[in-house]
């Protein structure tokens, strides 16, 4: 038995210790060797291929944001036309099972690597926490972290210079982040893509609070926030990009502009971009991120394909990868609606 390994899409913390995970789980329990493929699925692609040792370095990756193997993108096309390619590294290395993971993204690849005759398991990983069927991918606690923290600290400098202080947070179809950071740090109006955001409404809710006596507001911004058809504001759309992604034009400063107009105060933008993504995980990633690789081992070594790990209550179960990239996982509008008993 032989198993291969890689992550793909977006880096989050947490990934080094499911690569550790799933290495000493191996090596340990079933004397298995594990091979990484390097930058995603290009390293398949490529044949650009590491040996993995249970030894000092690996143990030490727990703690390591980011991912040792590389991580990236490849246009959807271009990796279905690699399949022999693919096939032939798989072959070449003896590879008899594929660790790939990744977001939903990387698991509709993997469903389809499954398809055509390739045995995958799959682990999801996401900042976003937008794949179906499991509770929780890791990363997200992380970048929830991040985000609250930086939220926390605009209040003071907010409040001193009496300002609007609009925080654009990572969330491309999914909300997960700007809700759960926005609620944690306490702010005052909380923008998700799931539900399209009327710029009067924002204003109103900002006035409100100055009428109340308050000097100051802070407003959560997904990136992949729209605003709602037919409401007074629009958005440069941006294009697709090479690996069918949308690209953002800046929904925050764009909001901003409108809000400084119709209110006549201060407003400033933060963007937290890829900070949100950097750096250590928080214990629960680790937690997580560890329980999913020892799962993903057991699975891959006991000749379970096609099935991905996940967080279903406190168990970490296996569920076909198509249940995982079904739908995406976004936010509830009654949870959305929760947090808007709060926004003022
Ligand atoms: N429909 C698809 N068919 C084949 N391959 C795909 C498909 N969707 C994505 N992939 C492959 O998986 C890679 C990673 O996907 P994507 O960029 O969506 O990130 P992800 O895995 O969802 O992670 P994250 O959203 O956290 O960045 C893509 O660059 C592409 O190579
Ligand atoms: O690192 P890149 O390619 O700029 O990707 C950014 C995207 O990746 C994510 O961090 C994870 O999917 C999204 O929240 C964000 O839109
Ligand atoms: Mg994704």
């Amino acid at each position: 038995m032989r198993i291969g390994m890689l992550t793909a899409g977006g880096d989050c913390p947490g990934l080094n210790a499911v690569i550790r995970a799933v290495v000493r789980t191996s090596r340990a329990e079933y004397d298995t060797p594990v091979l990484g493929f390097e930058d995603g699925w290009s390293g398949l692609v490529d044949d650009s291929a590491v040996s993995l040792y249970d030894d000092e370095d690996i143990d030490r990756l727990l703690l390591r944001g980011g991912t040792v193997l590389g991580t990236g993108r490849l246009n959807p096309d271009t990796l279905r036309d690699s399949l022999p390619q693919i096939k032939r590294t798989l072959e070449r290395h003896a590879i008899d099972v594929l660790i790939a993971i990744g977001g939903d993204g990387t698991l509709t690849a993997a469903n389809w690597l499954h398809d055509n005759g390739v045995p995958v398991v799959g682990v999801p990983k996401t900042i976003d926490n937008d794949v179906a069927a499991t509770d929780y991918t890791f990363g997200f606690d992380t970048a929830v972290s991040v985000a609250a923290d930086a939220i926390d600290r605009l209040h003071t400098t907010a409040e001193s210079h009496e300002r609007v202080m609009l925080v654009e947070v990572m969330g491309r179809h999914a909300g997960w982040i700007a809700l759960h950071a926005g609620l944690a740090a306490g702010a005052h109006m909380i923008v998700i893509p799931e539900v399209p955001f009327d710029i009067d409404y924002v204003c109103k809710v900002m006035k409100r609070r100055f009428q109340m006596g308050e000097n100051y507001g802070i407003c959560v911004v997904a990136e992949g926030a729209t605003p709602a058809e037919g409401s007074s504001m629009t958005i440069d759309e941006g294009e697709i990009d090479q690996f069918g992604h949308q690209v953002f034009t800046g929904v925050a400063n764009a909001m901003a502009v409108e809000i400084k107009e119709r209110l006549d105060r201060d407003v400033r933008t933060t963007v937290l971009g890829h900070t949100q993504r950097g750096g250590t995980p928080t214990s629960r990633d680790r937690v997580l991120a560890t329980r999913y690789g020892v799962h993903a081992a057991h699975l891959a070594n006991s000749g379970k394909h096609g099935v991905f790990v996940a967080l279903r209550g406190e168990d970490i179960v296996p569920l076909p990868i198509a249940d995982a990239i079904s739908r995406l996982k976004t936010v509830p509008v009654e949870m959305y609606d929760e947090a808007a008993s709060l926004f003022g």
